[in-house]
């Protein structure tokens, strides 16, 4: 490839530069319009043989001296390249696109089928390379393309062509050891064309160490060269002294221009590989799908596949249906690199989605450990709390063993004086000397001496002005005892109208104040065995009961009956002088 580089070096504007340079002009040899001379020959002679190589016929597109123009439009379907490579070598292009008819043709001059120009002129390109030819760019048959590169590679089959008939056994290869045949109308170098120059300095080199006779013949040819006369003609005024220095001028010119020729083909020669592959890939496209690597548990990526197998498959060109839809196959291949992307979108969309999951999943694990975890912890707490609520029962169990004791010691039977005050009416002669806490002192004032006033001891004695609050104090530790399964028996004796119901129930207009131990006992009762609720269920009944002449009467029956119930948990009974209250 490096030889088509060197092919399109322009010695002629390289020795410009040197002259302009050294203050001397070209005006009298007018290098642009020989330079135009030679390219127009040089083309003239690709189309000659093109057109001898495929026939009068087959080259009708291809005029005998075609304008740049002409040229151009007459290659473009590709046909004829093809068509002069298979004459060349049979079978080199093995698949040919070809028109319908004339009919297509489009009087602009524009390809029969975009496809058919694509197609035609890409195999040939692959062709030709394949070979070490020289090629071209597809876009050199566009308006605006360099023609002369056409030109260059079809001198270069045709040179090519030429050394196969004469070595027969098609072993020539293009810069290698071969010689061209000037055979009928030879290829004249008139100019220093890239092409020429370089298949002429090859061939001479290779030439020269086997065949000296050969050489010296080559080397009158190239003095006779416009070339040599272009050099001749600088140097020809110039004093000795003055030779080196423009021949030195010359040469690092020559190698600046080589070197940037050189690199220009290299980006050149890449650019070309990374279109052809791609072009490739969009041939293969099925088995460039079949290479696509799908995620094989992505159900809708699979999907998604197989959807774009179909389209493509929909879209994949038949031959037999090519020729006359050129808007349909760039639809088609448009369509194609449009699915293409899609499916890129869609396999990036699908790893960013497992890498989502992955990490709701390290997530979802992270929290369950996290779970567990206090879980755990919850459950040690529970067991502490167990623990705690197992030892705070014992505690209270306890404190209620602790606390019946400390009632037994205060005495499981207590006996308690109230003394009722006057009535209104009542002459007030009190015989009562002194109440102090558990001894009253009652003063007879018949009798004198010792006799005259006694002292009686009670657990307590309560005083006239006492109130039912007071009185009840000291009962409430025995009524409580009942809840933790004491029984509890408490009445009250006295002669009639000293205060017993009074004090045991309270007066007939009953108030929050003036209730009796009965009413007391009860609301202290419903109160403890609600604050207890969540420990102790408690069911709790009541019997009035009162026993009169030997007689036992249930008061709260109303029919009249007297029927003697069996003591319950809670029973009030009347009893002569005693009235009662019987807590089991
Ligand atoms: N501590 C007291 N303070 C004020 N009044 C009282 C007191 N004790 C009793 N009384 C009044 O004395 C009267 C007689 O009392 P109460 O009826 O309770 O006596 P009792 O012993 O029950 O008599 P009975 O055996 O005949 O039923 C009532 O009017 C009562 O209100």
């Amino acid at each position: 490839m490096a030889s088509e580089g060197l092919l399109s070096i322009s010695v002629a504007s390289v020795l410009e530069d040197v002259l302009k340079e050294h203050g001397k002009r070209l005006s009298d040899m007018d290098l642009a319009s020989r330079k135009a001379e030679e390219t127009a020959a040089r083309r003239y002679d690709a189309a000659m043989w093109l057109r001898r190589t495929v026939g009068v016929v087959s080259a009708k597109d291809l005029p005998e001296e075609p304008s740049e123009e002409e040229f151009r439009l007459g290659l473009r379907s590709g046909l004829i390249l093809c068509n002069a490579l298979n004459k060349v070598q049979p079978g080199a292009v093995t698949k040919v696109v070809v028109s319908s008819g004339d009919s297509m043709l489009i009087p602009d001059g524009a390809a029969l089928s975009a496809y058919q120009y694509f197609e035609n002129v890409r195999n040939f390109l692959v062709a030709v390379q394949e070979k070490g030819l020289p090629t071209f760019e597809v876009s050199d048959l566009e308006e605006g393309g360099k023609s002369s590169r056409v030109v260059n590679c079809i001198l270069a089959l045709k040179s090519y062509s030429e050394g196969k008939q004469m070595t027969g056994n098609g072993t020539w290869k293009f810069g290698g050891n071969f010689k061209p045949i000037e055979s009928g109308k030879p290829f004249m170098r008139k100019t220093i064309d890239p092409f020429s120059n370089s298949l002429a300095r090859s061939h001479s080199i290779d030439y020269r160490e086997s065949h000296c006779a050969e050489q010296d013949k080559n080397e009158s040819n190239e003095m006779s060269t416009p070339l040599n006369v272009l050099v001749h003609a600088i140097l020809s005024d110039k004093k000795p002294e003055e030779v080196p220095v423009l021949v030195e001028s010359m040469l690092s010119k020559v190698m600046e221009e080589f070197q940037r020729h050189i690199t220009s083909q290299n980006e050149l020669c890449l650019s070309k590989q990374m279109k052809a592959a791609k072009f490739k890939g969009l041939q293969d496209d099925g088995k460039s799908f079949s290479k696509l690597k799908i995620p094989a548990d992505s159900a809708s990526a699979s999907c998604e596949i197989k959807k774009e197998k179909e389209i493509i498959k929909r879209a994949r060109p038949k031959n037999e249906n090519i020729i006359g839809s050129t808007k349909n196959e760039d639809a088609s291949k448009e369509k194609l690199l449009k699915q293409l992307s899609i499916l890129d979108r869609q396999q990036r969309d699908v790893q960013f989605l497992r890498r989502d999951l992955q990490t709701a999943r390290a997530g979802l694990e992270f929290l369950q450990m996290k779970y567990s975890e206090e879980l755990t912890i919850i459950g040690k707490h529970m067991h502490c709390f167990a623990n705690a609520a197992s030892g705070y029962h014992k505690v209270l169990a306890e404190n209620r063993k602790l606390y019946n004791q400390v009632q037994d010691l205060k005495g499981t039977i207590r006996v308690y004086c109230r003394v009722r005050p006057f009535l209104a009416g009542q002459v007030n002669h009190s015989t009562i000397g002194c109440i102090d806490d558990g001894n009253i002192t009652i003063i007879t004032p018949a009798k004198y001496g010792k006799e005259g006033q006694r002292t009686f001891t009670f657990n307590k004695v309560f005083g006239p002005s006492a109130s039912q609050a007071e009185v009840f104090m000291d009962t409430q530790p025995l009524i409580r005892s009942v809840l933790d399964g004491y029984n509890v028996c408490i009445f009250a004796y006295g002669q009639t109208g000293s205060g017993k119901t009074f004090t045991m129930s309270g007066p007939q207009e009953l108030n929050q104040h003036n209730m009796g131990v009965n009413y007391r006992a009860l609301e202290d009762l419903f109160n403890l065995a609600e604050k207890r609720r969540g420990t102790f269920s408690y069911e709790i009944s009541v019997q009035m009961i009162e026993i009169y002449n030997e007689q036992v009467r249930d008061l709260l029956i109303c029919d009249g009956l007297n029927r003697r119930y069996p003591f319950c948990s809670l029973t009030f009974f009347r009893y002569e002088n005693l009235e009662v209250l019987l807590l089991f």
